[in-house]
């Protein structure tokens, strides 16, 4: 056999094997999503989501005191009202006693070396369920809609978030946000990540189901991107960049592998994020439980690509097994 034909001694011994990874998995690369409700107290499992719940301001220091012991070091939050009146402008995102702003303030004094990332959206607290504000007709508003994402992210980083993440896809939001920050004088002291490049996807499903946030009509297929528009993901990855976001995200992550490529290409001074979304992380359990595979085995593959793809941080619902496994 020729010399050159030989690549199975790089590869023999295990430790050997782990130097063959351009990145690997780090405990500081996981940002943990987690739902708030307004219910103080609560502790409510999500069906949809194996071991995931919503909980109230209350239970934060008992849910998170174990996995910051493990080593979490940060999560995203969402709100998840359940009381509140919702209204066309998404009134309650930013409500004080929100859900959202009262676990912010309580994260920071139980844990103040969590990083603390808030998704800003609309479509939890508006009574269409759509992401922006609407025209009479029922299309998104883009202008007065990215306005008022910038008035919730700016009021979520006042009540102490570290980094503010617009998943709403509307036009514009980030130049908006990064705006109202520095005229906040927030500018250098919030993160402002993008959802860049986030995807009309039916892996979002079990989300919904606990966010209680599917749009009342209609569907999000004219502002979160085409799940065929390489192009458009490009696009919209230089715009986010050149308006000032920190950290670029794609979402969802392992049918976007690629994308999560072109934004480490396009954005190669960025931090690089990708979310395995709920969807995906119900796939991967129900694999496992089907007999499929072995889960801590696939949950590792799968985020192994998104590293492999560029991914420098991965929001996953997997972070407490990771934690876990990462010691192992
Ligand atoms: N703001 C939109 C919420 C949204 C997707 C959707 O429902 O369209 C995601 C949260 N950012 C869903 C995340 C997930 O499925 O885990
Ligand atoms: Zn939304």
């Amino acid at each position: 056999m020729d010399i050159s034909s030989v690549l199975q001694g790089g590869y023999h011994h295990p430790l050997a094997r782990k130097w063959q990874a351009q990145r690997q998995l780090t405990k500081s690369m996981l940002m943990y999503p987690i739902f708030i409700t307004d219910d103080p107290d609560a502790c409510v499992s999500i069906s949809s989501l194996p071991g995931q719940s919503r909980w109230g301001v209350n239970k934060l220091e008992a849910f998170l005191g174990p996995l910051v012991k493990k080593g979490l070091q940060s999560v995203i939050l969402f709100g998840v009202p359940l009381k509140c009146t919702k209204d066309g402008r998404g009134t309650p995102a930013d409500d004080p006693s929100g859900p959202v702003i009262l676990a912010i303030q309580k994260i920071r004094q139980l844990f103040p070396t969590v990083y603390i990332a808030c998704d800003v959206c609309l479509c939890e607290y508006t009574d269409h369920g759509h992401c922006g504000l609407l025209n009479n007709d029922g299309t998104i508003n883009n202008t007065p809609s990215a306005a008022r994402i910038a008035e919730v992210a700016v009021n979520y980083a006042k009540a102490g978030a570290h980094c503010v993440a617009p998943s709403d896809m509307m036009d514009g939001r980030i130049k908006a946000i990064k705006r109202g920050l520095i005229d906040a004088g927030l500018g250098n002291k919030c993160t402002l990540m993008s959802y860049s490049a986030k995807f009309a996807s039916a892996l979002y499903g079990p989300f919904r189901e606990a966010a209680g946030s599917a749009p009342s009509h209609g569907d999000r297929k004219c502002y979160q991107l085409p799940p065929s528009g390489k192009g458009l993901a490009r696009r919209a990855i230089q715009r986010d960049t050149a308006e000032g976001a920190d950290i670029i995200m794609v979402k969802p992550a392992l049918p976007y592998l690629d994308i999560i490529g072109d934004a480490a290409e396009l954005a190669k001074d960025l931090p690089i994020a990708c979310y395995q979304v709920s969807g995906e992380f119900a796939m991967i359990h129900a694999g496992a439980n089907a007999g499929v595979y072995d889960l801590r085995t696939m949950a590792f593959e799968t985020v192994d690509s998104m590293l492999r793809a560029g991914a420098t941080l991965i929001l996953t619902y997997f972070t407490p097994e990771f934690l876990d496994w990462l010691e192992a």
